[in-house]
């Protein structure tokens, strides 16, 4: 479902020119759950942005659902990620003014010609799905971390798209909160098989996944399949 060549990915910054990534190949097949880990500046976010559309390789290939993507202006890549993939962030990233059911919503306006009827039910679905239901009229600051988290991750699959990508889901939230939240997306992986493929610092959050691919100084140094 995600093939990834050769990537490299040199940042230029003024004078000074930091190779990250230098030749990483990946394969990543339909509902897979695996978890990034390295530590800090090893690649993971990086690597997570130019899988998720969100960056550009400097050489490479990446071919999603048989769509190449490397080569695809800015309009169309945009294009491909509303439809096809779903992001969460470490800081939630929700929109302070709109109330959690306008959040998980929101994706669904760059989506024309959906009925209103099934944008309500998604949402509804979702809200439900993610036990934020009671909490649907509130605006954000009136939420815990956690119950952020969960609104993030309702928005993200409110597009129904097969790959998810979650940039240190779980930073800001504490253990016990950081399991429920891994445990909500390994149910949600079970029951829509989407494909979820997180990155994280905390190699003790991880014991539930498929696959664990480590990353140091932007290479893949171990990829474990997970036996259940
Ligand atoms: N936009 C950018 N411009 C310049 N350098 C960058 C940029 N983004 C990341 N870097 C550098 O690339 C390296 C890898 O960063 P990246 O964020 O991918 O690592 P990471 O493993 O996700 O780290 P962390 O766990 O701290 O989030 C770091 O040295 C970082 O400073």
């Amino acid at each position: 479902m995600i093939t990834a060549h050769h990537l490299k990915k040199v940042y230029q910054t003024g004078e000074i020119r930091q190779e990250v990534i230098k030749d990483l190949s990946l394969e990543i097949s339909e509902g897979e759950f695996i978890s990034l880990v390295g530590p800090s500046g090893s690649g993971k976010s990086t690597v997570l942005n130019m899988l998720g559309c969100l960056d550009t390789p400097t050489k490479g290939d990446i071919t999603i659902n048989g769509s190449p993507i490397t080569g695809m202006n800015r309009t169309k890549m945009a294009h491909f990620r509303g439809e096809n993939i779903g992001f969460i962030f470490q800081s939630f990233n929700l929109i302070p003014v709109l109330s959690v059911y306008e959040n998980i919503e929101y994706p669904l306006i760059m989506i024309q010609n959906l009925p209103e009827e099934e944008r309500k039910s998604r949402v509804l679905t979702l809200l439900e799905e993610v036990g934020m239901l009671d909490h649907k009229d509130k605006t954000p600051d009136k939420i815990s971390g956690g119950q952020m988290q969960r609104v993030a991750i309702a928005r993200a699959l409110v597009t129904n798209p097969k790959i998810v990508f979650a940039d240190e889901p779980t930073a800001n939230l504490d253990t016990k909160t950081a399991h429920m939240i891994i445990e909500l997306m390994k149910k949600i992986q079970r029951e829509h098989q989407t494909t979820f493929v997180f990155a994280t610092h905390d190699e003790k959050i991880v014991s539930n996944v498929d696959r664990l691919i480590t990353l140091v100084d932007g290479e893949i140094v171990a990829d474990q399949r997970m036996n259940k």
